[in-house]
């Protein structure tokens, strides 16, 4: 479990507990659902949050995901935040009333459940980033290296099964990132796909980032200059909110395989990361002290706020029409 100045953090068994007793606080704001299982049989566990959440309504969706690598807890901690916000929000705030009502939002607080659980097992931490999954010679997969969008491209990745980037044998080996795949092309409902806009937390470095992360150009084949153009203008917009750095990925560097990119390039879903706190190891790197999380998680409040009143129209930020 997590050692002394972390217990503030959720494992996975603390994490399941809290969806739960937001079922039982909100029965008619969310539906507690899962998307299948980790390689080691967890649940790969997903709420929805909407007014009338048993129905599928023609309102736009959001996707929310976190800890996807291990050793990033803070991550969780985000998405039961998000949770929340917009659960307990409900009733006194009517801005958050209204984007529960007008979207429908999908979070799926720990997309790495067997990697967290390793990273903490011992009581000490063991930097662990991927998932648990054995391959030819080590163990562990990334799953932001594994998604099937010019996968293992463009030198953003490994084909090494003991490096941190290791891209699979294949697009979708991973059972967490299949599942993940299922459940997004599970949203296509009469061939439009009804997911609008996705997060997925990391940290650190405190960034925000945006399509593609393959190639160091700001267009390419199925991202053009206006929607370059979107992208970069709601990343801006919420990087003055948290005070991150926004940026393409690949500004940082070459990767692939990344949700992000299969997200937008093959289902046009507005998708980022939110690179998290601290900026640098001096903050504590991928381990700062649970006495961050309140006010680390909450920093992200006006910037995920603004990201919903878009998502039934990113495009609307430039003035352009949906
Ligand atoms: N969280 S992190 O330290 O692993 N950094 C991320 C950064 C990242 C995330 C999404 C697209 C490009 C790059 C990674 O997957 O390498
Ligand atoms: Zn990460």
């Amino acid at each position: 479990d997590f050692p002394s100045g972390y217990t503030g953090y959720h494992n996975f068994q603390e994490m399941v507990t809290e969806l739960n007793q937001t079922v039982t606080d909100h029965p008619n704001l969310v539906r507690l659902s899962t998307i299948g299982k980790s390689y080691q049989g967890r649940e790969l566990w997903t709420l929805k949050i909407s007014d009338n959440p048993g129905v599928d309504e023609a309102e736009p969706e959001v996707l929310f995901t976190c800890n996807m690598h291990a050793r990033e807890h803070l991550t969780v901690e985000m998405c039961l935040r998000i949770i929340k916000q917009y659960t307990d929000g409900y009733a006194t705030n009517p801005t958050i009333k209204n984007l529960v009502d007008t979207r429908e939002i999908w979070i799926v607080p720990m997309v790495n459940p067997d990697g967290v659980e390793y990273d903490i097992a011992t009581g000490s931490f063991r930097s662990w980033r991927k998932n648990r999954q054995p391959n030819s010679t080590s163990t562990g997969t990334d799953p932001n290296r594994n998604f099937g969008y010019q996968w293992g491209c463009c030198g953003g990745s490994s084909s090494s099964g003991s490096s941190e980037t290791y891209r699979g044998p294949s697009a979708f080996s991973a059972p967490e990132v299949a599942r993940i795949r299922d459940f997004v092309n599970g949203r296509v409902v009469g061939g439009v796909q009804q997911i609008k806009t996705h997060i997925d937390f990391h940290t650190y470095s405190e960034l925000i980032l945006w399509p593609y992360g393959y190639t160091y150009n700001d267009t390419a084949p199925g991202l053009d200059s206006t929607q370059a153009s979107a992208f970069s203008t709601l990343g801006r917009r919420m990087a003055a909110l948290n005070g991150y750095t926004p940026q393409q990925s690949s500004d940082l560097y070459i990767t692939d395989g990344t949700i992000n990119d299969w997200l937008w390039g093959v289902h046009k879903i507005w998708s980022y990361t939110f690179e998290m706190y601290p900026t640098g190891s001096g903050g504590g790197g991928f381990y700062p002290r649970d006495t961050v999380i309140a006010t680390q998680t909450a920093r992200n409040d006006s910037a995920v706020e603004l990201f919903l009143s878009y998502s039934d129209c990113v495009p609307r930020i430039i003035s352009r029409t949906c």
